[in-house]
């Protein structure tokens, strides 16, 4: 069941108005679910296994009322190693051909490679979610050809020395700086202004500290003239907060998504998309603060 791929938001190379672009557009804040096709997120499977297991957890994150499922073959967690690009594309497009045919919602790809990039969209993914920002080679170049959306995310050195010792002269400042760099560098690729989404990337390369003034000040990325994505579902910063481990997160992932929206955020990419949809029907029938 589920939308035919002929009726599928596609990449719309060229095209004024991306099905995704429309979504984005949108007032209220879109969940975005996460599905990581990772060793460490889908336990003892070989890639059957966990392909198996990647599509029936895409499929209930479609059912929890996803308006957006991202898709990621890279764990990304403090001193991890990136897969070969051949391991991250075996992850990653056949989950995305799979949901793409069985699931009505826009698939984003979650990569820093080109390659898996065009992949991931030919099989039918309609946005791109990249950790580094577009800054590995050809990366702006292939978004820029397949004309979606992307998400530039903000990421301090990488996930293998990013916690070592993060310093900034000022988090909010330097992160906001760089992620306007990084739009101008979009834009001067050619990739459309209305494309874009930015993220200041909470637990990558940040103290408790410099998360917790980040989301203080998310003002300062709504600020930017584009959606701004929050990532802080289950991360380490609210088991510092709440000292709760990673099953215990919930609630203070859910405070986390409703101060957030608050301060502007329009994508949440969470891990719990029913219960965030919950808080976001609360908030919306109260209205803005
Ligand atoms: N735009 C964006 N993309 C992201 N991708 C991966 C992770 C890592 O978090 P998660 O996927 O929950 O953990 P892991 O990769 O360790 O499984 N966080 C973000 C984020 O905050 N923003």
């Amino acid at each position: 069941t589920g939308t035919a791929l002929a009726d599928r938001p596609r990449a719309a190379t060229g095209t004024s108005t991306h099905p995704l672009g429309r979504v984005l557009a949108g007032r209220r804040p879109l969940v975005c679910g996460v599905l990581n096709v990772t060793p460490d997120s889908f336990s003892d499977g070989g890639r059957f296994h966990s392909f198996d297991r990647a599509v029936e957890r895409g499929r209930t994150l479609a059912a929890e009322g996803a308006d957006l499922i991202d898709i990621g073959g890279e764990s990304t967690r403090p001193g991890s190693r990136p897969p070969t690009p051949a391991e991250e594309l075996d992850r990653v497009v056949p989950v995305v051909e799979a949901l793409s045919r069985q699931v009505p919602v826009p698939l984003s790809v979650d990569t820093s490679r080109p390659e898996v990039m065009r992949a991931a969209v030919a099989a039918g993914a309609s946005m791109v979610n990249d950790v580094r920002a577009l800054r590995s080679p050809g990366a702006l170049e292939a978004v820029a050809e397949l004309g979606v959306p992307v998400c530039l995310m903000h990421m301090q050195r990488s996930p293998e020395t990013m916690q070592a010792d993060p310093r900034y002269r000022d988090v909010v400042v330097d992160v906001r700086t760089f992620l306007a760099e990084r739009m101008r560098a979009c834009l001067d690729a050619g990739i459309r202004q209305e494309h874009l989404v930015v993220d200041p990337g909470f637990g990558f390369g940040k103290t408790l500290t410099h998360n917790v003034a980040l989301l203080a000040s998310l003002d300062a990325f709504t600020g930017l003239g584009v959606p701004v994505m929050v990532g802080l579902s289950r991360k380490s910063v609210l088991g510092q907060l709440t000292g709760r481990t990673v099953e215990d997160r919930l609630p203070g992932s859910l405070a986390a998504a409703v101060v957030a929206v608050q301060r502007g955020a329009t994508l949440l990419r969470v891990h719990d998309v029913a219960a965030t949809r919950d808080v976001l029907a609360v908030l919306d029938a109260v209205g803005p603060v």
